[in-house]
């Protein structure tokens, strides 16, 4: 593998997913597989889970693994052509790209989206100048439009949990918050899904207004009453998100889509699932976030195994 920004092949996840279960069972098999190979991890947003994650699972390969948070500690980046830089933007990622490039072997990369310049956002131009400037593969954690690494946790998570030979019915539903947050977690639970349509059954539930870009919805079955989508679901993954056609706004909701115990009235096997950090008795409630039906803390666990079989994959193509 050379980059990891979307979703691979279904072939590929299936190799991916085996790896990490492979690494859950022996964190240090291939401690050696990075010595002397060092990994690089910018950020220009928080994180608690992928900086941690990403970190540990780099160390278990035997690499060394330097956090910078860009947006506190770096210079201000301009990725523009041609700019002038006579404003805020001190350093040019041209300048930048070679400068990491010649320190890391592996780069990864965290930074929202803005939500409010749509055509900007998707472009996710840190991640393609880092791929052009550094010439080194690039991670992505979590970029303007995707967070593949959750994703695969999410996929080995729904694995684990999976009845053999039963085809689970997945949900991803859409739940309050208190501020527009981007579209990257569903946009990339759903690609991974649409892959994996020979093992899932996926279905997307949101209020009107919420529609995902099509690209990213692809062949789900989308279902607007709440209720109707949840029956008989396996996994109902939460997640909010704000509006991808009126772009970053928050359109009204008449009803309340906070999931709680008793919106599961017709699900009661379903397995409760968000990638964190959640807004306890907004988008779920304690009562759901506190039952053995969570199966939150296994998706946060997990995030270090499938690091560490994305890195695993890059390093061993290096
Ligand atoms: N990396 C996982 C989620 C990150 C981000 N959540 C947030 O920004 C939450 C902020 C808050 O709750 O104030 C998102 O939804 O994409
Ligand atoms: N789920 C997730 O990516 O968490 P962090 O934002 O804490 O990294």
């Amino acid at each position: 593998m050379k980059h990891f920004i979307a979703a691979p092949d279904a072939s590929e996840i299936d190799r991916l997913i085996s790896s990490a279960l492979y690494y859950k069972q022996s964190p240090r098999a291939d401690k050696l597989l990075g010595e002397g190979k060092r990994i690089g991890m910018l950020f220009m947003n928080p994180s608690l889970r992928t900086r941690l994650s990403t970190q540990i699972a780099a160390q278990n390969l035997g690499m060394d693994a330097i956090v910078l948070n860009l947006d506190k500690d770096g210079w201000k980046m301009e990725t523009g052509d041609g700019v002038v830089m006579n404003g805020s933007t001190v350093e040019h990622i041209k300048d930048a790209g070679p400068v990491l490039g010649s320190y890391f072997d592996i780069i990864c990369v965290r930074s929202f989206p803005s939500l409010t310049d749509k055509e900007e956002d998707e472009k996710d131009t840190m991640i393609r100048s880092l791929i052009r400037h550094t010439g080194k593969p690039v991670i992505s954690l979590e970029s303007t439009t995707l967070h593949p690494l959750q994703s695969l946790a999410d996929a080995i998570s729904i694995r684990e949990k999976s009845v053999p030979g039963r085809k689970p019915k997945v949900v991803l539903s859409w739940a309050p918050h208190i501020k527009p947050l981007p579209q990257c977690v569903p946009n990339s639970f759903a690609q991974w899904m649409n892959v994996l349509h020979r093992d899932v059954d996926f279905v997307i539930t949101h209020p009107e207004g919420y529609e995902l870009a099509p690209e990213y919805q692809g062949n789900a079955t989308l279902v607007y009453d709440q209720q109707e989508a949840l029956a008989d679901a396996d996994f109902v993954y939460v997640k909010n998100w704000s509006s991808y056609n009126d772009y970053g706004a928050m359109p009204a909701v008449q009803s309340d889509w906070q999931l709680r115990a008793s919106s599961l009235a017709h699900a009661p096997a379903a397995h409760i699932m968000h990638c964190l950090p959640v807004r306890r008795n907004v988008e779920l409630s304690d009562e759901l976030l506190d039952s053995p039906r969570s199966i939150v803390p296994l998706q946060a666990a997990n995030r270090v195994w499938a690091a560490q079989a994305v890195i695993a994959s890059i390093l061993k193509s290096l």
